[in-house]
């Protein structure tokens, strides 16, 4: 009965001994109390492209975002699917998506969707390539003029769709910023 009672109290100290142990182990290494489950390398290394110099805080109108005013994604859709007409049936620049296939025109407007929606402040990842990459040597070198066609199909669908003229101007503004990637003579 003794020796009984011995054991049991020898088994109950060993269980305390040991949940001191893990407790001050967790406690000096916390990174071992935390889910092992890490982020995919794939996602973290996703397309280091910055979206070019443009200051999101100046995106923000009395707290909200730019990508809130702008009507969230369904707005920047709506627009960005408008510019897309707008450039494709451009007398100037249209001649430059002639040759592209549906798919390769979808990829474009789903780019420009994630492009725009990331400057905005909004939840999306651009992972195309960089502006100056993608548009190197076409036409022999896009010209301001061309760009300035370009900005202006996007304030024309951006009017079509009512956006107000603060954030029409801050879309703009974006836009504006990746001319010196873009145009080459
Ligand atoms: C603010 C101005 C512009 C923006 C934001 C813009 C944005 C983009 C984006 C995001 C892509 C996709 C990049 C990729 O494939 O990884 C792209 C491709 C392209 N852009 Fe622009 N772009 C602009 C101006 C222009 C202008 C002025 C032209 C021609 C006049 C142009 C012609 C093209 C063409 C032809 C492609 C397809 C390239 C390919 O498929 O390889 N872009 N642009």
């Amino acid at each position: 009965m003794k020796i009984q009672s011995l054991f049991t109290k020898a088994f109950a100290l060993t269980l305390v001994c040991i949940s001191v142990m893990v407790l001050t182990i967790f406690r000096l290494t916390p990174s071992l109390a935390v889910s092992t489950t890490t982020t995919p390398t794939a996602q973290l290394s996703a397309t280091p492209v910055i979206i070019a110099q443009y200051d999101l805080d100046s995106g923000r109108s009395g707290g909200r975002s730019l990508y809130k005013r702008l009507g969230e994604y369904d707005g920047i859709s709506a627009v960005i699917d408008d510019t897309a007409q707008y450039v494709f049936n451009d007398p100037l620049i249209g001649k430059y998506f002639i040759g592209l296939s549906t798919n390769s025109k979808q990829r474009l407007g789903e780019l420009l969707k994630a492009q725009f929606c990331q400057a905005a402040g909004g939840p999306c990842v651009y992972t195309g390539r960089p502006m100056k990459l993608s548009h190197s040597g076409i036409g022999g070198g896009l010209t301001n003029e061309e760009f300035n066609a370009f900005v202006n199909d996007i304030a024309q669908a951006l009017d079509k769709n009512g956006v107000k003229t603060k954030a029409k101007n801050e879309v703009l503004a974006f836009a504006e910023s990746l001319r010196g990637e873009i145009v080459e003579r």
